[in-house]
């Protein structure tokens, strides 16, 4: 990631002290609370980040026009980020958001799967893994703002996250239309997934590689709650608050015992899943598959 983090912190006054150390011990504290607060910025070219250390939030911005799609430089810059919010004592809520008009992410981007060789499939399959396995074990409360289209890999990131707040516009479409291209949601997604719809809806969404308006997505449980456009971050703010009355230890310890099965077995089928994905994804039928699905996209347009 070519940036730093850079604290601009300003220590001004007793009240962000202790809102600052309210943060850090996981007690409640009530907030949004705008007086005195301490903000640590990051910014990749991908991917932006702002801790207010006033509050323990930090949000994610997701900001790599055209479709936010997921490519190495993305899937590099989110790990390393992740990093640094999970060790910064004073970061206890992630709040994932899109600075690109109408678009949360478009999932994996294509091209790091089309016409590359077993190697780089490899090495973009543990990123994609990596990207998942970190948001899905956060120990931070995890809040999806989807202010947009979330196909495929970025459902996975709403999907992972502990809460998923959109904007109640039908056009923005979410779900995993991974069978659509021609490729196959891997089994930790299906799980994750399975534990939010359950199997029959799961089962129903994978094979019709389904995405849903954001109002059906409501319907079946994909998002928890709509709001217009324009409130879908400060939604997240207020909901993080919430979330953030339940003391963390107690929390964090939940979600870890909710999740471990996932995780387990993640853990012990990683390298196959890798070897796998790299098999499957350079097979001629499968590469075929996403170059058809590729000129559509670029059709579209035309
Ligand atoms: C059994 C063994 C296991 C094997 C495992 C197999 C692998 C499993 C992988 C599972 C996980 C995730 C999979 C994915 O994420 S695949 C990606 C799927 N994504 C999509 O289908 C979304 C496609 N995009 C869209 O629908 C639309 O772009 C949008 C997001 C709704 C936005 O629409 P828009 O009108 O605003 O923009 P549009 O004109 O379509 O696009 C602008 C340019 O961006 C290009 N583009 C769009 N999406 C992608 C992408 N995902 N990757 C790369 N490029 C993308 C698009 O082609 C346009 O380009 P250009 O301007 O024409 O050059």
């Amino acid at each position: 990631m070519a940036s730093v983090l850079r604290h601009s912190a300003k220590f001004t006054s007793g009240i962000s002290s202790s809102l600052a150390a309210c943060a850090r011990n996981g007690t409640a504290c009530a907030f949004p609370c705008h007086a005195f607060r301490h903000r640590n910025s990051s910014t990749s070219s991908k991917i932006r980040v702002d801790l207010d250390s006033s509050t323990g939030v930090a949000v994610m911005t997701l900001q790599g026009p055209p479709v936010n799609s997921m490519c190495m430089d993305f899937l590099t810059d989110f790990a390393i980020s992740m990093e640094k919010l999970e060790l910064d004592k004073n970061c206890r809520g992630l709040i994932l958001t899109s600075a690109v008009p109408k678009v949360f992410s478009a999932g994996l981007d294509i091209m790091e799967m089309y016409g590359k060789g077993p190697e780089h499939a490899t090495v973009f399959w543990r990123a994609v893994q990596e990207m998942w396995f970190k948001l899905y074990s956060s120990n931070m409360v995890t809040i999806a703002a989807v202010n947009g289209s979330s196909p495929a890999g970025g459902c996975l990131l709403a999907l992972s996250s502990d809460y998923r707040i959109m904007a109640d516009n039908p056009r923005y479409v979410i779900g995993l239309n991974e069978a659509q291209v021609g490729i196959v949601a891997p089994f930790w997604l299906k799980d994750n997934m399975v534990q939010t719809l359950g199997h029959r809806q799961t089962e129903k969404s994978l094979q019709l590689a389904q995405l849903y308006s954001a109002p059906d997505a409501l319907k079946i449980g994909l998002v928890d709650k709509l709001v217009p456009e324009e409130k879908v971050l400060s939604t997240a703010t207020e909901t993080m608050a919430k979330w953030f009355s339940i003391p963390d230890h107690s929390r964090q310890i939940t979600k870890s015992m909710m999740r471990k099965q996932t995780i387990d077995k993640f853990l012990s089928n990683r390298e196959t899943d890798i070897n796998n994905f790299a098999n499957f994804v350079t097979k001629d039928s499968i590469q075929k598959s996403l170059g058809t699905y590729l000129a559509k996209l670029k059709k579209k347009k035309a």
